[in-house]
């Protein structure tokens, strides 16, 4: 029997990437579910994550890739290992930043300021300008940066945090400098993840996410993996190696291919894959953010396959 699909977005407990006002929490707020869903502030990508794989929440936002900075790394590697997940949306989010202090202080005052390390990537070039003296160190979240100032009694790590304008009225900062990005078209995207089911049915914009482990390393081994996609005219949006951890030089690659895994030639690769790789994980086919339709090349049409499998059939049915 088959089973109905799983809600795109399940209700109830959401964990993000937190604590309140990161560009996670606006980009979790973008959705429409986002006002009848309790969103819990998670210190790390990785406790969002496992609050799901605990079942302790029914899905996580979290932070995947910036325009400017590239991936979120811990994301690609908490996907990658441990019990499996599923991507089912990803949102894209405009990330324009503040230098935030507590009210009163001026750019001068400024020695030492609170980021998330992306941020610092994306502020490099205003901070070296504006506050050449001045010393950045990390903080687990942009959010986190300005809530360590929030309170006028503790003695922060820090006098000036990076952070998302909305951090400034959660925690009754005030703004020295806003649009201190270095690059003012600066994007971050985001997913939605929640414990593996089945995916929601294809729109024809769709994506899907796949971490490849090679079975050894051999001239061409990349090239194969390549293949499998290529000739069944799957085009890729993203890949990059991630390290295993088990041993130096041990990769993995981390993909995002354009379709579904309902899609003929999408599902052929899977398969071609299944066949080369040590193994291959399912990540989920999910609506692209951007809305835009899968490039399907001559030959590669659902319909196309299907007319190659009932010719093969007929060729061994001796018709
Ligand atoms: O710290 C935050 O506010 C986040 O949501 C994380 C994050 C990231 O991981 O890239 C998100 C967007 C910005 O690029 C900077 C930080």
């Amino acid at each position: 029997m088959t089973q109905p699909p799983e809600p795109r977005t399940p209700a109830g407990r959401w964990s993000y990437f937190g604590p309140a006002g990161t560009f996670t929490e606006q980009a979790l707020r973008t959705l429409p579910e986002a006002a009848s869903v309790e969103a819990v502030p998670c210190t790390t990508v990785t406790v969002a994550l496992d609050e799901v794989r605990a079942g302790e929440s029914d899905a996580a936002v979290v932070p995947i890739e910036n325009s400017v900075e590239g991936s979120v790394p811990v994301t690609l590697d908490e996907l990658a290992t441990g019990e499996p997940l599923m991507i089912r949306r990803e949102m894209t989010v405009p990330v324009a930043f503040s230098l935030l202090t507590r009210p009163g202080h001026r750019l001068e005052d400024v020695r030492v300021v609170g980021t998330h390390p992306h941020a610092e990537a994306q502020t490099r070039g205003w901070v070296a300008r504006h506050l050449p003296g001045a010393t950045v160190v990390h903080a687990t979240s942009t959010a986190a940066a300005a809530a360590a100032l929030a309170d006028p009694d503790a003695t922060p790590l820090w006098d000036a945090a990076i952070s998302a304008p909305l951090a400034a009225e959660r925690y009754g900062l005030e703004a020295l400098a806003t649009g201190i990005g270095d690059n003012a078209e600066a994007v971050t995207r985001f997913v939605l993840v929640t414990r593996p089911g089945r995916p929601s049915p294809p729109t024809g914009r769709d994506k899907t996410s796949l971490v490849l482990f090679m079975r050894e390393n051999h001239p061409g081994a990349l090239l194969e993996i390549l293949d499998q996609l290529a000739t069944r005219g799957v085009d890729l949006t993203r890949i990059e190696s991630r390290p295993t951890g088990h041993a130096l030089g041990d990769y993995c690659f981390s993909v995002d291919a354009e379709g579904h895994i309902e899609d003929r030639r999408l599902g052929e690769a899977l398969m071609g894959l299944r066949r080369i790789c040590a193994d291959v994980r399912f990540l989920g086919s999910y609506e692209r953010h951007d809305g835009k339709a899968a490039t399907i090349r001559p030959g590669t049409t659902d319909e196309e396959f299907n007319r190659a499998t009932a010719w093969l059939a007929r060729l061994r049915d001796g018709a």
